[in-house]
Order: structure tokens, then sequence, then C-alpha cells
């Protein structure tokens, strides 16, 4: 049985519409970076590229938006760093254990003015459960056998998710109409 992530492999848990927020923390024993987050995320969703943060044994990152005016640093900000400033979102991870603590994007974009987190680094329960598995080819290029893709998009769909191998349509919508207003 392939192990997708611990926040779907069970079956998901619904969020809070009312839901003020929480504070993510990374993985490292002492001086966690913390990050206060208020509000819910929204657009969240499996990835399975091979940027996104993923937990350990776990095929899928689950990864969701915020606005960047809800997201504030508020402990160790001195241990994050972006691990590819060539990448459109700029992943900020703690130097040490390597979690991802936010992803902003810098350069125009339609997603800029978002923040992209991974609410699981947070204990608070309430946030919006994932709504789509978006980039689910992108495994195979990390090595899973290709044969094995049924049981991964069966699975998906087993909890009520739709698989996609780009983003939603709704966010695939988006980008292709700045992409054509910027024209
Ligand atoms: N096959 C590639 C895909 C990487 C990719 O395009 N990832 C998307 C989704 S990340 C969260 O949804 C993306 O928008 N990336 C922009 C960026 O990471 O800067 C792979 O697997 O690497
Ligand atoms: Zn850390
Ligand atoms: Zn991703």
């Amino acid at each position: 049985m392939v192990a997708l992530h611990p926040l779907i492999d069970n079956g998901l848990k619904r969020g809070d519409p009312n839901f003020s927020g929480g504070t993510l923390e990374c993985h490292c024993l002492n001086d966690r970076v913390a990050v206060r987050i208020s509000g819910n995320v929204a657009h969240n969703h499996a990835c399975g590229c091979s940027k996104c943060w993923k937990p350990s044994g776990a095929l899928f990152s689950v990864v969701g938006v915020v606005p960047v005016s809800n997201l504030t640093v508020t402990a160790n900000k001195q241990k994050l760093h972006v691990i590819d400033p060539s990448a459109v979102i700029q992943r900020n991870a703690c130097k040490e254990c390597g979690v991802h603590m936010y992803g902003r994007i810098e350069k125009d974009h339609p997603f800029k003015g978002l923040d992209f987190v991974h609410a699981e680094l947070s204990s608070e329960e309430g946030w919006q459960e994932p709504q789509f598995a978006a980039f689910v080819s992108s495994i195979i290029e990390q090595g899973f056998d290709a044969n094995k893709m049924d049981e991964v998009r069966s699975k998906f769909k087993r909890v009520g998710l739709e698989t996609y191998d780009c983003l939603s349509p709704t966010l695939m919508d988006l980008i292709a109409s700045y992409t054509y207003k910027a024209k």
C-alpha cells in the first residue's frame, strides 16, 4: 500500500470554516522557527512535485496558500534561508532541520501576494482539508514506479480527491487569464 501523506492515507478530516489560524513550527528540538498565520489556508492540496517539502515517508506534500499579510515569522527568523533563489516560489526553510516554513513569490506572477505553507506544521486543528491532488505524475521524476500510478490515483479518488498532473482547473484558469492579460 502506497503512503501518500499522513493527512490523506486514513481519509480526510474536514477543516473548520471559522478557523482563526495557528502557529507553524519547524522540526528542530530547540529554538524552533515559528510562523504565525492568521486565518485559514486556501487551495490546500497534495503536491507531488520535487520542490515542495514532504514529511518523511510521504510521497506527497500538502501545501496551501495564505495572503502574505496574514503571515509573520515570530521566532528564530535567523535560521531561515531561501533554498533555491531561482525558483518562482522562494521557499524559506530552516537551515537546521530543512523544513520549509513558507514559500513566497517575489516576481510578477498570478499568485504574487500569496505565501505557500504546510499547515501540518501547526498543532491547531481546523485547517482546510486538502481539496485536490496536483503534479501527481511528478513523483515518477523522483523515482516512483510508473506502473504503480493507478494505485496512487485510485487512493486519492477513494478519499474524494481529484488528481491532476498540473494544478486544479480553477488555478490553471487563473494562471491562463493572467497570461492573456499580460500580453
Ligand atoms: N515536475 C516538476 C514540477 C514542479 C512545479 O512546477 N511545481 C509547481 C507546484 S508547487 C505547489 O503547488 C510550481 O508551481 N512550482 C513553482 C516553484 O516551485 O517555484 C517537479 O516535480 O519539480
Ligand atoms: Zn528547524
Ligand atoms: Zn509542489
